[in-house]
């Protein structure tokens, strides 16, 4: 159990989504899938998260004001050889009020190797991906190449072109 609250950062961040200036609705956050391991989010009475389901369609999501909505990170999804895999999402602003999300993001501290566990291999579900350390995938993440590659549409997860087997 130490260790695993030792291995892991957690960062909290207030989020401002401004009320759109036109009456259309407006990308406030582009469509992506978190990179950490899991995402916790509470947010205002303004609703503007969308989740995309298997299928490719946006799901508005309305969390009542007592609940949070958990994201399952890429890290996680790696770590668990792909079976969850980590959604992709985005906010939408309409209407005339400001939108507040309160996140907490849980993401693998440096020095510490993630690791399918065996438990998750067999025959039927090969070794999806390489042991790595998180924080040596953020400099491939922040590189200029790694940048370059996703302006041009190279890459749909950086994580997975990291550490893919
Ligand atoms: O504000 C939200 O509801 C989502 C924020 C988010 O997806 C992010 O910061 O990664
Ligand atoms: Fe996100």
């Amino acid at each position: 159990m130490d260790e695993l609250i030792d291995s892991t950062n957690y960062q909290l961040r207030v989020m401002k989504y401004e009320k759109p200036k036109t009456k259309d609705s407006t990308h406030a956050l582009a469509a992506h899938c978190d990179t950490n391991t899991m995402t916790l989010l509470y947010q205002n009475e303004v609703n503007g998260l969308q989740i995309q389901s298997k299928d490719g369609e946006w799901i508005n999501m309305k969390p009542s004001l007592n609940s949070f909505i958990v994201l399952i990170g890429e890290s996680l999804s790696v770590w668990l050889n792909g079976r969850l895999p980590s959604p992709s999402h985005r906010v939408m602003m309409k209407g005339n009020e400001d939108r507040y999300s309160l996140g907490l993001f849980t993401r693998p501290r440096g020095g510490y190797v993630i690791k399918v566990p065996n438990e998750l291999v067999d025959d039927n579900n090969p070794i999806l991906f390489k042991p790595h350390d998180h924080e040596e995938y953020l400099k491939f993440y922040y590189s200029e190449i790694t940048q370059a590659a996703v302006k041009s549409g190279g890459y749909i997860s950086r994580l997975k072109a990291y550490c893919s087997v």
